[in-house]
């Protein structure tokens, strides 16, 4: 299946009947990816879906913690683990904070010119992954990232969204402000049009298929960087209701994977809905 030219394979394990690729994806400085194939895709195609990881994450956090290699077996869905970031693209202090830079590359395209030769994720999300995996109809999953390019997209490339703990409205809050500040030369105004669920959803008048899913006792909600009220907000006045975005209070949960894993059979089986 793999070009050798592009895709280097690095590892595989065997999981739930299917097995788990590790590639190194040569056109990308360094930024790995994990491949779940069920056992189904041996004889057919299988739907894709994919997960896109928190700050300070790699390829590798969702797929060894986040418990979604049974149900998506079960429900023959193969699962897309890319990075979160380029590797070693050598901007000066892109390594310096955890949530900014290196495995946090908010899956947009920079326009600082210090950034824009590298840091481009929502093109090696968006094109350049599928293109190499030659997958069309891809769903995704998990926060910012996902909701962005689900909303953004213009070409029906994805089905369905879901988010576990998502930034619902960066350009109000002070990781987003950080990010944009720093990787778009328009910042947060560049950011609103293209970056920013909440802005995004209040122009999308065609129904939508989005779960999100967050914890009481997640910090980080607590601190005001996830926002999911000011989504509610604004889906419910662009007229979506609880069938096209549903978002629901998790009571007691934090922003981990112990989370994530508890609820990721809910997603497989939210995504399966418009995907089988
Ligand atoms: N180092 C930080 C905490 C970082 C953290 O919690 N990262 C989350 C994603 S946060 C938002 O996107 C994560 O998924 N971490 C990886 C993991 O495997 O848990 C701090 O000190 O607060």
């Amino acid at each position: 299946m793999a070009n050798p030219e592009i895709l280097e394979l690095l590892s595989t394990n065997k999981v739930f009947d299917g097995e788990l690729r590790k590639y190194k994806f040569k056109a990308c400085l360094n930024a790995n990816f994990n491949l779940f194939l069920p056992s189904h895709s041996a004889a057919a195609h299988v739907p894709l879906l994919v997960y896109l990881a928190g700050l300070t994450c790699t390829e590798d956090n969702g797929a060894q913690k986040g418990g979604f290699f049974g149900p998506a077996a079960a429900k023959g869905i193969a699962l897309l683990f890319p990075d979160t970031s380029p590797r070693g693209a050598g901007v000066e202090g892109e390594d310096k904070d955890w949530d900014f830079g290196v495995g946090a590359g908010f899956y947009l395209n920079a326009t600082n010119p210090a950034f824009a030769k590298h840091y481009n994720m929502l093109t090696h999300v968006t094109l350049e992954l599928p293109q190499v995996l030659s997958t069309a109809g891809l769903p995704i999953v998990c926060g910012h990232g996902a909701l962005t390019l689900y909303l953004a997209s213009k070409t029906n490339q994805y089905r369905s969204v879901s988010a576990f703990s998502p930034i619902c409205n960066p350009i109000n809050c002070p990781w987003g402000q950080k990010a944009f500040k720093g990787y778009l030369q328009g910042g947060t105004t560049e950011a609103a049009e293209q970056y920013d669920a909440t802005e995004l959803i209040k122009k999308r008048t065609d129904p939508v298929r989005i779960l999100i899913d967050y914890g009481t006792a997640d910090n980080f909600y607590k601190q005001g960087q996830l926002l999911p009220e000011n989504f509610v907000k604004a889906a419910r006045e662009a007229g979506h209701d609880e069938s096209q975005v549903q978002v629901r209070s998790q009571d007691g949960y934090d922003h981990s994977y112990f989370f994530i894993s508890t609820f990721a059979t809910d997603h497989i089986n939210f995504h399966a809905e418009f995907l089988l």
